[in-house]
């Protein structure tokens, strides 16, 4: 959900992203950048006798505030906010200014911008300004987690856990529960297709995924099954379905409470209340699997037996961090790993049913190189970059995080303007990946654009960086990818994903995160 958003901050950043304004496209190359200035660190100096010092912001073009709070409160901007982003661009340029609210941002569209900023990125960068986060946690006696957390706090967390989920060998450990999720997934494809009158179709596939990707992740950071692809769910775990909905609400929730400054709250006091009551869901939801976790534990030493498990119980063990810091991780990790993980398998079956010669290619590379039956391990997955080059172009056309943040930690020029330390960035991250010149035929789905001589292409495309880049980039990356391309192999095993009369054309629209706007119905035909 980075909410990138993921991410509560993230959603509010989408939202700045979006207001986006102008500027010549081109003009403001980081090329012009150099040509202009002696660069220290991040700061641009002007050299002696050099043409141009970097402009001021007051010379920068945007949108205005009246425009914007058009846009997103009479216009419904929030559902549109990747297009909104476009439109700006196409009006500004790669690089303007919005002011909305009590917030100022600065919106670049340029892919070499966004390499300068991210590849000059210090040992803490920090994503967005999380007042409202840090509002919420203060006020209940809560710790923040990697999402909300900053500085040293954050380095301090975030080494703990990258040391355990971010490495590929450390999540090939959970390739076999997440192949019994899938064997769970499979046999709910079955029994909802057989409910349908062609015995092929399942309608809403993003609920379908939705369930798998919770299960999934549930497996892997809470260590416990939830039991969400049975056929009759058990109540708890529809208490937990519907805490997660609230999370997924509170993307929208989050941007209008960041939208509305605390003066105004008395007026206006649903947001605020409403994002309050989401986060204690959340949290709650955390702290049952926990202590759970933390009982069995104790029960395990009790018994004198050693402790086995998987990340939860590693934490909890090695007491690097906190109980409430763990509250606070597994809520946000959670939060940042439902959807995303579903909206991404619903678009990437939607393309692939719509674009069955590429699905034909990608299924005879499984069969060449896997087997027809072979249940993959992670460590299989090397051996078919096509699987992870449709994960990588799906999230080119669907970016899940439309826009990310940064705060700039020094004074900085971009595009020819000097930016002060401190400024709010967003990274534009929908409108470079439709950016002709940064992807050819950018509308279609060609996932072999990720291939050099049948491999992929190992060197990063700013472009596209759905899981951001560097230091503070997606932790949950290899889970996200372990559960993706595991379960598009075996889906592709199994059966051939076939548009139906059911199917229809599915546009995406900005719930904090980027969402498919309607239902995706397709044919899971059984393969011969
Ligand atoms: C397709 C799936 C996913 C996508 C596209 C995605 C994307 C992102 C992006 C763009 C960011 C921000 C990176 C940055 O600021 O540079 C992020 C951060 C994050 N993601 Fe993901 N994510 C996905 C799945 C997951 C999963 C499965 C988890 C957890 C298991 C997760 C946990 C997180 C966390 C905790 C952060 C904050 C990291 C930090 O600030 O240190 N994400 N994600």
């Amino acid at each position: 959900m980075m909410m990138m958003a993921l991410l509560g901050h993230r959603a509010r950043v989408l939202l700045d992203c979006e207001m986006m304004g102008s500027w010549r496209r081109g003009v403001h190359r980081l090329t012009g950048l150099w040509a202009a200035g002696v660069v220290e660190g991040q700061r641009t100096l002007p050299r002696e006798g050099a043409a141009a010092a970097p402009k001021s912001l007051k010379e920068m073009p945007g949108p205005g505030t009246f425009s914007n709070l058009v846009e997103f409160f009479w216009r419904d901007g929030f559902g549109r906010i990747h297009e909104i982003q476009q439109k700006h661009i196409r009006e500004y340029g790669r690089i303007f200014k919005s002011h909305f609210g009590p917030q100022f941002v600065v919106s670049i569209a340029d892919r070499d911008m966004i390499a300068q900023v991210l590849r000059a990125e210090r040992e803490a960068p920090q994503r967005a300004n999380m007042e409202s986060w840090q509002e919420y946690r203060d006020l209940r006696g809560r710790s923040t987690g990697l999402i909300s957390a900053e500085g040293k706090k954050w380095l301090a967390m975030r080494s703990v856990l990258r040391q355990k989920i971010l490495r590929p060998k450390d999540v090939f450990v959970y390739s076999g529960g997440v192949n019994e999720v899938i064997d769970d997934l499979i046999k709910r494809i079955q029994t909802l297709r057989s409910c349908e009158e062609d015995g092929e179709t399942v309608t809403n596939v993003n609920d379908l995924y939705f369930k798998y990707s919770m299960e999934a992740v549930a497996t892997i950071i809470y260590e416990c099954r939830l039991g969400c692809l049975q056929n009759e769910v058990p109540k708890e775990t529809l208490e937990y379905i519907e805490a997660l909905e609230l999370m997924f609400s509170m993307f929208k929730t989050t941007m209008y409470a960041g939208a509305i400054p605390k003066w105004l709250r008395p007026f206006i006091p649903k947001p605020w209340r409403e994002f309050c009551r989401s986060w204690d869901g959340l949290f709650k939801f955390s702290q049952i699997h926990v202590d759970d976790k933390l009982r069995e534990i104790q029960a395990c030493l009790d018994r004198g037996e050693e402790v086995r498990g998987g990340l939860l119980t590693a934490i909890l063990i090695s007491k690097e961090l906190t109980l409430e810091e763990l509250y606070a991780n597994m809520t946000e990790m959670l939060l940042a790993g439902v959807d995303t993980t579903s909206f991404t398998l619903s678009w990437a079956t939607y393309l692939l049913a719509k674009n069955p010669q590429v699905q034909q290619t990608v299924y005879n590379q499984i069969v060449q190189n896997l087997g027809k039956d072979t249940v993959p391990h992670a460590e299989d997955v090397p051996k078919l970059p096509l699987i992870r080059a449709v994960l990588k172009e799906t999230l080119r056309l669907f970016p899940v995080l439309p826009g990310n943040g940064r705060v700039t930690q020094d004074d900085l020029v971009l595009g020819g303007y000097l930016i002060p330390k401190g400024t709010q960035l967003a990274l534009c991250h929908y409108s470079t990946s439709y950016d002709q010149e940064y992807f050819k035929a950018a509308e279609d789905f060609r996932p072999e654009r990720w291939l050099r001589h049948g491999h992929l292409d190992r060197v990063e495309n700013f472009g596209s960086i759905p899981f951001g880049y560097g230091i503070r980039s997606c932790i949950g990356r290899r889970v996200a990818e372990l559960e993706i391309h595991l379960a598009l192999i075996r889906l592709l095993q199994k059966f051939e994903i076939q548009t139906s009369p059911k199917t229809q054309t599915v546009l995406p629209k900005t719930h904090g995160l980027l969402c498919p706007s309607g239902v995706i119905n397709v044919r899971y035909v059984d393969r011969q």
